[in-house]
C-alpha cells in the first residue's frame, strides 16, 4: 500500500556554550551555538517495522555533541559541523549521511574603562552566523555558510527609477529613497573530500570578508536597485574567497513611506522636504539571487 519515501531524524535546538580560558592572561573567550543534527541511512525499519535497533537515539546525538565539543574546537562552526558529521558517518556503518546546522550567536567583548574586558560580553544585535553542512559517506562534506538577521538602513544613496510601467503601475520613480533590509547572505563552498581538507580552511576570514564586503557596498554603493547592489556584493565575495563556488542573497526591501502632512497648515513633508516617514512592517519586497563563477550559462 505504501512505502517510506524519504526519512531523516535527529536532535534539534541543542544549545551549546564553550569557554576558553587563557591561563596566562586570564582572558576568556566564549562561544554560544544552537546545533541541529539529522541523520540519514538504513533506518527504514524503525519507521515501518518498529525496529529501534537501527536508531541512534536523538539523546545519544545530543550527548555526542557535548563530548565532541569538549574534545574539539567548536570555532569556526564550519569545522565543528564537519567534525560532527564525520563522527556520525564513521561511527555507525548504517548511517550514510549527516546534516548538521549550527547557529552561532553573538557575544561581543565589553569595553570597560576604555579596555576590552577579560570575561564580560554583550549581545550587540540579533545577527547570527549560520552553517549548514552535509557529510555524505564516500563523497565528502558540502558546506554552506550564512549571515542572517543583520538589519541595515541607509537614509539616502538609493534610487529606483526606469522600471517597467503599465496600467498596473502606481509607484512613482525616485532618485532618493531610504533603503533598509535584513541581510541574509550565503556562500557555498566547493565540496571538501575529507575532514582534513576542511581543517585547512580559514572560515573565519571568509565570514569576515563576506560581512565587510556586504556592509561596505551597502554603505558606499549609489544604489540603482536592491538587485544591482546585491549583485555587486556577490561578485566581490566570489573574488575575495577562491574556494567559494556560489554566493546568494535574500534581501527584503523594508519600505519607509512618505507621509503627506500638507492637510495640516500646509506642512511640507514630501519629496526633498520629507523627514517624517512611516516604516512598513508588511508587505515587503523580497529580492533573491545566486551568483556563480563564469562558466557554461546556468539556468535563470
Ligand atoms: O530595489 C528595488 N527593486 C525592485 O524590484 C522594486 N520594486 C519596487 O516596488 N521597489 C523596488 N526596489
Amino acid at each position: 500500500m505504501s512505502q517510506l519515501g524519504y526519512a531523516r531524524y535527529g536532535k534539534d535546538n541543542v544549545r551549546l556554550y564553550k569557554v576558553e580560558k587563557d591561563a596566562k592572561t586570564g582572558v576568556h573567550t566564549v562561544i554560544e551555538q544552537t546545533v541541529r543534527i539529522l541523520l540519514e541511512g538504513d533506518i527504514e525499519t524503525s519507521y515501518t517495522k518498529a525496529d529501534n535497533s537501527v536508531v541512534v537515539a536523538t539523546d545519544t546525538q545530543k550527548q555526542t555533541t557535548y563530548i565532541l565539543a569538549k574534545q574539539h574546537p567548536i570555532s569556526p562552526p564550519e569545522q565543528f559541523a564537519a567534525v560532527l558529521g564525520d563522527h556520525f558517518i564513521n561511527t555507525y556503518p548504517h548511517i550514510h549521511a549527516a546534516h548538521v546546522k549550527i547557529i552561532q550567536h553573538r557575544w561581543t567583548r565589553l569595553s570597560v574603562d576604555g579596555k576590552p574586558h577579560p570575561h564580560s560580553f554583550y549581545r550587540d544585535g540579533e545577527e547570527i552566523r549560520v552553517v549548514e553542512s552535509v557529510t555524505r559517506e564516500g563523497e565528502g562534506v558540502s558546506i554552506r555558510s550564512k549571515i542572517e538577521k543583520l538589519l541595515v538602513l541607509k537614509s539616502t544613496g538609493s534610487a529606483f527609477h526606469g522600471f517597467h510601467r503599465d496600467e498596473y503601475t502606481r509607484l512613482p520613480e525616485t532618485w532618493d529613497r531610504i533603503l533598509s533590509t535584513e541581510i541574509e547572505a550565503g556562500w557555498q563552498w566547493k565540496l571538501f573530500k575529507s575532514l582534513e581538507e576542511v581543517k585547512k580552511v580559514d572560515f573565519n576570514a571568509a565570514w569576515q570578508a563576506a560581512r565587510d564586503i556586504t556592509l561596505d557596498i551597502f554603505a558606499k554603493d549609489d544604489s540603482a536597485s536592491v538587485q544591482a547592489t546585491m549583485y555587486k556584493m556577490c561578485d566581490e565575495i566570489l573574488a575575495a574567497v577562491p574556494l567559494v563556488e556560489a554566493v546568494d542573497y535574500a534581501l527584503p526591501n523594508k519600505h519607509y513611506f512618505e507621509i503627506d502632512l500638507s492637510w495640516h497648515k500646509g506642512l511640507k513633508n514630501t519629496g526633498k522636504d520629507a523627514t517624517v516617514f512611516a516604516p512598513q512592517s508588511d508587505p515587503n519586497g523580497l529580492i533573491q539571487c545566486t551568483v556563480v563563477r563564469k562558466g557554461p550559462k546556468s539556468k535563470l
